[in-house]
């Protein structure tokens, strides 16, 4: 079941990859905390992959590495064959809350990063774009209401929006809807997914759920204890586009209980 090439959702075969991590090291040298220890990791393009492990055991500081928010102490990180040195406008990120701004309506959250990197007058040519944003993630008609009018879904599903109208070639997603109750977070998922495919963008998910990062994933990646290293690649054999009566066949029951041993092993490895 260990796989050391993904499957590819979209067809990136023949082009180089997008993400590749090579012996990825990090300490916290304020507190004596190694976190990562030689993380090698290949993102294909139109890939999606998510990584699994124990709280504590460093997801959070490979997905910072990785979106240049924090360096590696060792190890090197190249996006489409070039260091991360820093933040990049390319790559998408997510987080468990929503984080929008109270006072700017849904539409004005959206185009926030448009406005701040391109001007008033570039967001306000991007507000189509936006509604058909909106309208993707079912919040048609809530552009012009405020984040305290919205449930916790429909902030999440403006946040996913505000992610995705840079048009980043790459997302990379911080149990981004782990605050949601579960049918919500079904719905969003599957909407993730709908996004990713028509978009083919290369997705890197950090999840505690093995059901999630199974029904989503072509390869799940678990992580040991901290110092966080990959004990396997876990390839999801799954056709395309997933949806949750799959989480119903035997084949989904047979990954999760593969991983959940993993897990189980990984705590003390
Ligand atoms: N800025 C920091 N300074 C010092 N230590 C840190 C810092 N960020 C994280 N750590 C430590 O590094 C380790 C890994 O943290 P990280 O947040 O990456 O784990 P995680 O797997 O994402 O955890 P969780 O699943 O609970 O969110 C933890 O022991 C944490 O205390």
């Amino acid at each position: 079941m260990a796989a050391s090439s993904p499957a590819i959702i979209n067809g990136g075969e023949g082009s180089p990859p997008v993400f590749v991590l090579k012996s990825v090291s990090k300490s916290y040298s304020a507190r004596s905390i190694q976190a990562l220890q030689n993380v090698d990791l290949t993102l294909p393009r139109g890939s999606f992959s998510s990584v699994i492990g124990a709280s504590g055991c460093g997801k959070s500081t490979l997905l910072k590495i990785m979106a240049g928010l924090t360096s590696p102490s060792s190890g090197s990180v190249k996006l489409v064959g070039k260091p991360v040195l820093g933040p990049r406008r390319d790559i998408g990120m997510m987080f468990q809350q929503a984080t929008l701004f109270p006072w700017l309506t849904t539409l004005d959250n959206i185009l926030l990063p448009i406005k701040i990197r391109d001007g008033k007058k570039a967001s306000d040519a991007r507000k189509p774009s936006a509604l058909a944003l909106l309208d993707l993630v079912g919040l048609k008609g809530f552009d012009g209401v405020y984040p305290s009018e919205l449930s916790g879904g429909m902030a999440q599903r403006a946040a996913m929006c505000r992610m995705l109208i840079a048009e980043p070639d790459v997302l990379l997603l911080d149990e981004p809807f782990s605050a949601l109750d579960e049918i919500s977070r079904d719905f969003m998922n599957m909407e993730l997914q709908r996004i990713c495919l028509e978009r083919q963008a290369t997705t890197f998910l950090v999840t505690h759920s093995i059901p999630e990062a199974v029904i989503l994933s072509d390869v799940v990646y678990v992580m040991s204890a901290r110092p966080g290293r990959f004990i396997e690649a876990v390839e999801i054999d799954l056709p395309r586009p997933r949806t949750l009566e799959m989480m119903s066949e035997p084949k989904f029951g047979t990954y999760t209980n593969h991983i959940r041993s993993l897990l189980d092993k990984g705590a003390f490895i």
